[in-house]
């Protein structure tokens, strides 16, 4: 938006912005090299307004390298781009915004100590008279934007008192003020609720009825046959497949993702094998209005799911166990012996390693390398050796690599920053760094997040032998059916309160879901 653009809309009119129609957002061999690795190759996206597409792919595949060249992030080396058949030139994301190209990523770009309205304003120029905002006009419109979104939200509110599932809806709410005529959403589901899921989609829909072009990006396939009307896949930088969604079936969709036909077995359930003695027991753990009374056991070769909907307190228990937060009361024992948890360092000495589910957050360090991260939970292991100076260097190269090898992390080189990563292999990266620990007690969380089709069984596999080998694992899901298919137990938390527990055939799709949402 030029500056002249801007101050009309902050003098006059400042008014319900109205839904602008596109016939087409189209992407022409477009390329992007970056050094090992091409991560667009001649890719070919045509989004029509009024219609959401799906982009697929596994992990590196370049969904976001895509999506970083429309939002002015990322300059590509060949290809271009129309808006309407006309070409245009994205800079930088203040150009992208100008397109009126609008993104809702994960890390959202928002302002948390800034409140909803300011929000969604941000970039717009707020109503001013004699240089001072004028607030409540500022509210009231930010009130008729999201009152088209449908969402119950206090414009006054300060950003970072919302949920997540509300953050989104104001990063939507502000794309919709700037008159976004494509809006691009990444994994837009993640840590949502079914009912905040539903929202979500509502309005996708109504954005797709008034003619707006919608990129929908997700390695959750559920979702993509829910509210997708074309699909279009890519491998290795090249868009290698698009239809409408309805002339695709889970089976067939999988095969175009991996390149290979879709392996349509039932997976085998963890069976608990050999001396199934207790590893850990948990008693008594509280956190006022967060977590009440919980207690379990977990076994040696034992894969323990804990099901319940975001926000049962799933990773609050968990947090707590391990040290993370402060709990109000609570045990734990590990071999039958008390331990004292008082923070992380305490749990990793007693052997328990905590996969969260916020890595970018808390797991990998994104300027590191790829090799610093695996194994930096394990310095010791590769630093002392009773005095002798080790060829340190080579050991942490060796486990790398084997790690690398195991979870098949896509990486050009091992030494660069884990930032040139795809977001699904950064994930991987995590897992190895724990994987490569002498851990006994392995709690994963949500551990196939943004982790594409073939990823997510290897990482079962993965769980699955951990727990052969005699260790004892945790996986908390909210997607019931990854539960189904892998753990010989599950618990379920509601409201704080571990109330039930389901044991290898009783664990069901359709149990869980009773259990889950009963109340
Ligand atoms: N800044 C960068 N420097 C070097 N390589 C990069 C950079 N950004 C992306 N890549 C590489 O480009 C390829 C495509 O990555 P991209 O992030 O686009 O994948 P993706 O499809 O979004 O994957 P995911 O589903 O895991 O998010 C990957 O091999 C990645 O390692």
């Amino acid at each position: 938006m030029t500056e002249e653009t801007q101050a009309a809309v902050a003098d006059d009119d400042f008014g319900t912005p109205e839904i602008d129609a596109v016939k087409a957002i189209e992407v022409r061999a477009l390329t992007k090299r970056y050094p090992g690795v091409v991560a667009l190759d001649h890719a070919d996206v045509t989004v029509p307004g009024g219609s959401i597409l799906g982009l697929l792919g596994k992990n590196g595949a370049g969904k976001s390298t895509l999506i970083k060249v429309l939002a002015g992030v990322t300059q590509p080396d060949e290809g271009e781009i129309l808006v309407d058949g006309e070409a245009v030139h994205i800079h930088s994301p203040h150009d992208a915004a100008a397109l009126g190209f609008a993104f809702v990523h994960q890390e959202m770009a928002d302002v948390p100590n800034l409140s909803v309205a300011e929000n969604i304003g941000l970039g717009l120029g707020y109503p001013k008279v004699g240089g001072l905002v004028k607030r409540r006009e500022l509210r009231n419109w930010a009130r008729a934007v999201l009152d088209r979104l449908e969402a119950p939200i206090d414009p006054r509110a300060t950003l970072s008192s919302l949920s997540v599932a509300e953050r989104r809806l104001v990063m939507i709410a502000r794309g919709l003020a700037a008159n976004a005529r494509l809006f691009v959403l990444d994994e837009p589901t993640a840590s949502l609720t079914e009912d905040e899921i539903d929202h979500l989609h509502k309005v996708l829909r109504t954005l797709r009825d008034h003619g707006v072009a919608v990129v929908y990006v997700s390695h959750r396939l559920d979702e993509i046959f829910a509210i997708t009307d074309r699909v279009t896949v890519m491998r290795d930088g090249q868009t290698v497949y698009t239809d409408d969604t309805k002339n695709l079936d889970k089976a067939a969709m999988i095969a175009q993702i991996t390149g290979s036909a879709a392996r349509p077995e039932q997976r085998q359930r963890h069976i608990m094998a050999g001396d199934a003695s207790e590893l850990l027991r948990v008693e008594g753990f509280s956190s006022p209005g967060v977590v009440e009374d919980a207690g379990f056991t977990l076994r040696k070769g034992e894969l323990l799911g804990v099901a319940g909907l975001v926000g049962a307190g799933r990773t609050e228990l968990m947090r707590l166990i391990f040290g993370a937060d402060h709990a109000a009361s609570g045990k734990v024992f590990i071999r039958g012996e008390e331990v004292a948890i008082k923070s992380p360092r305490d749990a990793m000495r007693a052997g328990m390693a905590l996969l969260p589910e916020d890595r970018k957050g808390q797991g990998a360090v994104l300027d590191f390398s790829v090799r610093k991260n695996i194994t930096l939970t394990n310095m010791s292991k590769f630093r002392l050796a009773k005095g002798v100076p080790l060829p340190v260097e080579r050991r942490e190269r060796s486990t790398t690599r084997d790690l690398v090898q195991r979870l098949k992390i896509k990486v050009a080189n091992s030494e660069h920053p884990t930032r040139f990563l795809s977001g699904g292999n950064q994930q991987k990266v995590v897992l190895a760094k724990w994987l490569g620990s002498n851990a006994d007690i392995f709690i994963f969380d949500e551990p196939t997040h943004g982790i594409d089709v073939e990823g997510k069984e290897e990482i079962y596999d993965l769980m699955s032998e951990l727990a052969a080998s005699g260790k004892g694992v945790i996986f908390i899901s909210s997607e019931f059916t990854e539960l189904v298919g892998a753990c010989n137990r599950v618990l379920v938390m509601r409201d704080g309160r571990l109330v039930s527990e389901l044991e290898g055939d009783a664990i069901t799709d359709a149990a869980l879901v009773e259990l889950c949402y009963s109340h």
